[in-house]
């Protein structure tokens, strides 16, 4: 038979048919004729609701249509779903992370900029849509959160994590604890102010204005980010009248960039809230993660108590950066664990302008790409086991697996991200869960799960950043250490 008849038939059809068709029931779907590439793998599922991209589950939590999709398209690194009217492609593994925000600012477009520019507001470098801009930004706000400062803070970490423990009773609710604490570094280290009285209302204030993130909230977000923002001016003036000081406000206003620019106050404001937000529920959802996977492995909190009675023996009391990089590298396992197992659910939606190629596929222009730290941290051949026991929390969970090159997950992790927008608050964040660690630790050498039990189905949260157990985890300080105060126990270390 003559083929070119038939080919020219098929194209035909294709062109005047199945295109137009296929435009009308799954707009943003068509692939780019320029380019010979397939596009990936996936469902498009009901051309008019489309696929929930915020599904998730008791069983599971938040991110369970990536994994379940992932799963039909045999964990193909790059795959489709058709979902708000377009196509969107999502990507795993670090390689291909890579391509995709290697390209950010360029082929790769932020996509969530009115959402973060209402709650956050436009200055914010999560809003910078171009690379200058964002990249002076990032140098701005970075120089406030980078390594000399974050060694200096050690002390002042651990003084807040000491005064929030402090204030517990034996039994606790980690989620709570945890938050406390995040939030007092957010206000003593990050906004620098220090009268405690108000301490509870920056924290009832930074839960109400949070709420806004989530779709359907009332506008009562707005008045908590004003009383925010009212802390914030506060803290200018004393800085303008007093000088600078150790928190990253004053690091902000007295920085200048190269070229000398400096930020201006709407600048350092909506930079601020962004670093509250960005590190606020997730560093105790980390922390909350932790203590849930160290009640249920007993034997490895006692580690954690054994590096620090071996800190203490050697140097005393008090923490420092080089104790928690070189001394404590169980506690840094138990950490990274607790990302790897549980890492951030979506937030880093993005658009292509053009059509990109990853992995042998084409993303064509205007279709959204993420990527999913989940499915690469599931998917890394280092820590891969049968069944994916490696991401269960009670079979997967091995601190001891950080403490070996063969078993260390190396470029695979990517709890942070990749990048230009690599987390900025990375090295802050490793440092304050550790401090906070070790300090309970000392405090509280043996504890007791209460919920979820050891033997229970657990149940996570479906609307979180990161998922944590529906109903948080409950401790309770057992005999031996109760009896004991705060300073007994240190003694007794
Ligand atoms: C366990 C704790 C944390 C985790 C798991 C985490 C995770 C992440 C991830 C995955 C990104 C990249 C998002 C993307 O690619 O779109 C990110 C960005 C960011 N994070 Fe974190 N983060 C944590 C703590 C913090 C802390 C404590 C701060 C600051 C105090 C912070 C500040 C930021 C900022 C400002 C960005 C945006 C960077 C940019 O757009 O250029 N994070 N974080």
């Amino acid at each position: 038979l003559p083929l070119r008849p038939i080919r020219g038939i098929r194209q035909t059809l294709r062109n005047r048919v199945y295109r137009p068709v296929k435009q009308i029931l799954w707009p943003n779907t068509l692939s780019d004729l320029s380019r010979v590439e397939p596009l990936p793998p996936g469902p498009l599922g009901c051309p008019i609701r489309g696929l929930n991209t915020r599904l998730s589950s008791p069983s599971f939590g938040p991110g369970l249509l990536f994994y379940q999709v992932s799963k039909k398209v045999k964990h193909a690194r790059v795959f489709k779903i058709f979902s708000q009217r377009k196509g969107i492609a999502i990507v795993s593994g670090y390689q291909n992370t890579k391509t995709v925000l290697s390209q950010e600012f360029s082929a790769v477009v932020p996509q969530s900029v009115p959402f973060t520019a209402k709650i956050v507001g436009t200055h914010s470098l999560r809003c910078a849509d171009n690379k200058q801009r964002h990249g002076e930004l990032r140098q701005l706000v970075g120089a406030a959160v980078q390594s000399n400062r974050v060694r200096d803070m050690v002390p002042a970490l651990q003084h807040i994590a000491e005064s929030v423990l402090e204030q517990q009773s034996s039994t606790m609710q980690m989620e709570d604890v945890c938050t406390s604490f995040a939030l007092d570094v957010a206000w003593r280290l990050i906004i620098g102010l220090q009268d405690m009285n108000q301490t509870s209302s920056f924290r009832y204030h930074v839960k109400a204005w949070l709420k806004g993130i989530y779709p359907g909230a009332n506008d009562d977000w707005q008045t908590s980010r004003q009383f925010l923002v009212e802390q914030i001016e506060k803290k200018f003036q004393y800085l303008e009248q007093n000088g600078p000081d150790e928190s990253t406000v004053s690091g902000m206003l007295f920085a200048t960039e190269e070229n000398e620019r400096k930020a201006t106050k709407e600048e350092i404001i909506d930079n601020i809230l962004l670093l509250i937000l960005a590190g606020t529920e997730t560093s105790a959802a980390t922390l909350t993660n932790c203590m849930l996977l160290v009640g249920l492995r007993p034997d490895a909190w006692q580690k954690v108590v054994q590096e620090q009675q071996q800190w203490i023996r050697k140097h005393g009391p008090q923490l420092s950066y080089e104790a928690l990089e070189n001394h404590c590298r169980y506690t840094d396992g138990v950490v990274r664990e607790s990302l790897r197992i549980k890492p951030t659910t979506g937030g880093s939606m993005r658009g292509t302008a053009s059509t990109i190629v990853v992995d042998g596929y084409q993303i064509p222009a205007g279709w959204g790409i993420t990527y999913d730290r989940y499915l690469t941290h599931l998917l890394d051949p280092i820590s891969r086991e049968k069944d994916d026991l490696h991401m269960d929390v009670r079979q997967g969970f091995r601190p001891e697996r950080w403490l070996d090159e063969a078993t260390r997950p190396g470029q695979e992790f990517l709890p942070f991200g990749v990048g230009p927008r690599y987390c900025l608050g990375a090295e802050l964040a490793m440092c304050e869960m550790k401090v906070f660690l070790s300090v309970l630790a000392r405090q509280m050498p043996t504890f007791n799960l209460i919920y979820p039990a050891v033997d229970e189905r657990i149940r996570w949260r479906q609307k979180a950043i990161i998922p944590i157990p529906e109903k948080g985890v409950l401790i309770r300080q057992s005999n031996l250490s109760s009896a004991l105060t705060a300073q007994e126990k240190v003694t007794s270390l």
